[in-house]
């Protein structure tokens, strides 16, 4: 007997996959089409990888269409026709075209910059579409540097972009990297970051480098002028397992919107010499409470193993063997400051300790009731950030002459805490302790309990 109610599923059910069918399909020929018509309008990748060394010759005109294009940033008074110029003759890598480089390369293509390359080994995926705001529903599947190109060439068809769909490693990054001005890293792997941090030395490039994760985001320019590299920050990689990526902590997609404008704006700046560059400076975003904090970090390292005088590291070496070795407390990458910034432990107990001071835990409270050091007062960071605690201890900071110390569990809310208050009392001598409780533990008192 025919079981007619299981023959209309089936019936259903086929007419379903034809329809995801037709429309996958439809979706891989728009594809192809927007690909080939890309292709036509610009130089194929690999291509033009070959002969990636050739100068375009500079252009010394701005054209009609660039001054009616460009016009509400020409008036600019530190802009002008030679802002526009500059940025019309540069050229610029985005490594990563995911959340941070889609933005970062939409505004630089906004503005005029000539020419482009984008460089992403990845396939666009559904997950991407959130914050990956240059690739679309039917562009699923496709390469995210040909897919970022189409979508840049219809805002901007003058721009010249060169997309380079692969991983850049140690074997092709510096002949990738040479013929540009500048290089933004969007990328989202700390072994991709020391390899660009070394190639860019190596090759004297500026390198505008952004995060993004959850509600945050920071932004600093490595390798300007003076500035320090990632290295001089950051001497030895995290752990591997303190790295979160966005797959596995989430990110927001207007954040990494927020934080790749701001790398388009310093790439912009960079290119020509606006402003006041962020280098040597670290932009913290937190955008729950929607705060911008610029703290100063360190200037170069002397014994930097790439940017110092005599460099350790003269050649790109293997990143992912690299990454897998650990900070040690020798070294602490989360020494962010000018060394006359700060205390070591051993130091304030020596000299300070026993002397009329003021210390300040930053700790949350929770925290402060495992553990304090004797005197020391419990100013929580958020106290310290909304500015409430300046009812506190408006006397004191008064008082130039009273050293303040701060102090935290590992010493890194503590700088952050200094550097706030600098901010309001900068002739205030403010020091925090380096490596925090941690380290009074492991260099003055054993006994102090560790958590
Ligand atoms: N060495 C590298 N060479 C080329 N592309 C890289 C390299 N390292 C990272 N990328 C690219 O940088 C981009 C970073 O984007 P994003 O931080 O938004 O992460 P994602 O990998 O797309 O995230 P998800 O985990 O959600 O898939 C990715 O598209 C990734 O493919």
């Amino acid at each position: 007997m025919i079981d007619s109610e299981a023959l209309e599923s089936e019936r259903v059910k086929l007419k379903r996959d034809i329809a995801d069918l037709r429309a996958n399909l439809n979706r891989k020929e728009q594809c192809l089409r927007e690909l080939e018509a890309a292709i036509a309008a610009g130089e194929d990748s690999d291509e033009a990888e070959e002969s990636s060394n050739d100068m375009p010759t500079p252009q010394t005109k701005l054209t009609n269409d660039d001054i009616a294009r460009y016009s509400r940033q020409l008036i600019l008074q530190d802009f002008g026709v030679q802002g526009q110029l500059k940025l019309k003759n540069s050229s610029v890598l985005i490594v990563g075209m995911g959340g941070l480089g889609c933005p970062a390369a939409q505004y630089l293509v906004a503005a005029g910059c000539g020419h482009l390359g984008l460089i992403d080994y990845d396939e666009v995926e559904r997950s991407n579409l959130h914050r990956q705001i240059l690739h679309s529903e039917h562009r699923c599947g496709m390469s995210k540097a040909e897919s970022a190109r189409i979508a840049l060439l219809e805002l901007n068809s003058h721009c010249q972009i060169r997309c380079h769909s692969r991983l850049i490693n140690s074997m092709n990054a510096m002949h990738i990297i040479r013929p540009y001005d500048v290089v933004l890293d969007c990328s989202d792997n700390v072994a991709t970051r020391y390899l660009l941090n070394d190639a860019c030395v190596m090759l004297r490039k500026p390198l505008v480098s952004g995060s993004a994760l959850k509600m945050d985001g920071q932004l600093t320019v490595y390798g300007y002028g003076q500035g320090p590299c990632y290295r001089c920050i950051y001497p030895v990689p995290p752990p591997p397992e303190a790295v979160t990526n966005c797959g596995d902590g989430g990110v927001l997609g207007a954040v990494t919107g927020i934080i790749g404008a701001m790398q388009a704006l310093e790439a912009i700046k960079v290119i020509i010499g606006l402003g006041d560059v962020m280098s040597g400076r670290l932009l913290i975003f937190d955008g729950s409470s929607f705060m911008f904090r610029n703290i100063r970090i360190r200037t170069k390292r002397p014994n930097c193993h790439v940017c110092s005088a005599q460099p350790l590291i003269t050649e790109l070496i293997d990143y992912e063997m690299f990454c897998g070795m650990h900070a040690t407390d020798k070294d602490n990458p989360l020494d962010l400051l000018e060394p006359d910034q700060r205390l070591e432990v051993k130091e304030y107990h020596q000299k300070l300790q026993s002397q009329p001071h003021l210390l300040l835990d930053v700790r949350p409270p929770a925290e402060f009731e495992i553990c304090q050091l004797p005197r020391s007062i419990n100013v929580p960071l958020s106290e310290i950030l909304d500015d409430s605690y300046l009812k506190r201890f408006a006397k004191q900071l008064e008082d130039k002459e009273l050293p303040i110390v701060l102090l935290c569990r590992r010493g890194n809310d503590s700088q952050i805490a200094v550097q706030h208050i600098k901010n309001r009392f900068p002739a205030h001598s403010i020091r925090d302790l380096v490596g925090g409780l941690h380290a009074w533990t492991g260099s003055v008192d054993a006994t102090f309990p560790i958590y």
